[in-house]
C-alpha cells in the first residue's frame, strides 16, 4: 500500500497477532464483556485484494452514503470518548483511508462536523447519529491526509482486519469502572488486540517522526 507508506514510513504495518494466553492454558477472558460487536464474533481475515466499498449510515431510508476506493488501515479499536460506537459496545472500531479515495455519494446534506474544533472533523448524519467519516483538515497534523472511517457500516467483506485497541484507559471517562480494567484488557489481548492507552507504538513513532522533522530535531529525509 504506498499511500500507507508516503505517510507512516516503512514500518507502520506491525501487527500484533500474539495470544493473550499460551496454549494449554487454562486462563480464559471473560466473554460477557462487549467490547464491539465486530470484534466480539471474531473479524475474519483481511482480503488482500479488497479494493473497498459502501458505507451506509443507520437511518431506514435516504441514507447517508460514503464511497470509499481503497482498502483500509490501521483498523484498530479505540476507547476514547469521542469515536462514534454501536450502542452496547465500550470501543468503537475505527480505521484510515486517503481522503482522496473517500467521496460521499448520497444525502449529503444530512451530514454535519460533530465538533468543528477537534483535530478529527466527524461528519455524522444529523438524524441517526453514525460518524460516516472523519477528516483531518490541519496540513501539518501527522495524519493530514487520511480520513477515519467505521468499516462497520459497511456490507462489503474483506476490510483489514483490527490489529490493536487504543486509548483504552479512556473507556473510563465514558462511566466503566477503572476496577474493570483488568478483565476488559485480558479480553481484548484475548481476541488479538494489544491494548495500549494512547495509539500503538508505530503510529506514536510516526507521530514523534512528523513532530521531530517539523522542529528540525530530525532532517526531513530521515
Ligand atoms: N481521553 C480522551 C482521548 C481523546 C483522544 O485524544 N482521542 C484520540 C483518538 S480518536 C484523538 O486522536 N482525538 C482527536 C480528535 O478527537 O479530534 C477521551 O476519551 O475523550
Ligand atoms: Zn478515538
Amino acid at each position: 500500500m504506498t499511500w500507507l507508506k508516503k505517510i507512516f514510513g516503512g514500518s507502520s504495518t506491525e501487527k500484533n497477532e500474539a495470544p493473550a494466553f499460551q496454549q494449554g492454558e487454562q486462563k480464559m477472558s471473560d466473554a460477557s464483556i462487549h467490547i464491539h460487536p465486530l470484534v466480539d464474533k471474531g473479524f475474519g481475515p483481511t482480503d488482500e485484494t479488497f479494493q473497498g466499498g459502501k458505507l451506509h449510515c443507520h437511518c431506514s431510508q435516504n441514507k447517508v452514503e460514503v464511497t470509499v476506493k481503497a482498502q483500509c488501515a490501521h483498523n484498530h479499536a479505540c476507547g476514547c470518548t469521542k469515536c462514534w460506537k454501536p450502542s452496547g459496545a465500550l470501543f468503537s472500531l475505527v480505521a484510515v483511508v486517503p481522503k482522496d479515495a473517500v467521496s460521499v455519494t448520497a444525502n449529503e446534506d444530512k451530514l454535519h462536523v460533530v465538533d468543528p474544533t477537534a483535530a478529527i472533523q466527524r461528519h455524522a448524519c444529523r438524524e441517526c447519529g453514525v460518524h460516516m467519516y472523519g477528516r483531518i483538515e490541519n496540513t501539518d497534523h501527522p495524519f493530514y491526509g487520511l480520513d477515519f472511517i467505521h468499516v462497520e457500516l459497511s456490507d462489503d467483506k474483506g476490510w483489514a482486519a483490527p490489529e490493536f485497541a487504543a486509548f483504552t484507559s479512556s473507556v473510563i471517562e465514558s462511566g466503566t469502572d477503572p476496577e474493570d480494567m483488568g478483565a476488559i484488557r485480558a479480553r481484548l489481548k484475548d481476541l488479538g488486540l494489544e491494548p495500549y492507552d494512547c495509539l500503538s507504538p508505530p503510529l506514536m513513532d510516526a507521530i514523534a517522526a512528523h513532530n521531530a522533522k517539523a522542529s528540525g530535531a530530525l532532517k526531513k529525509t530521515a
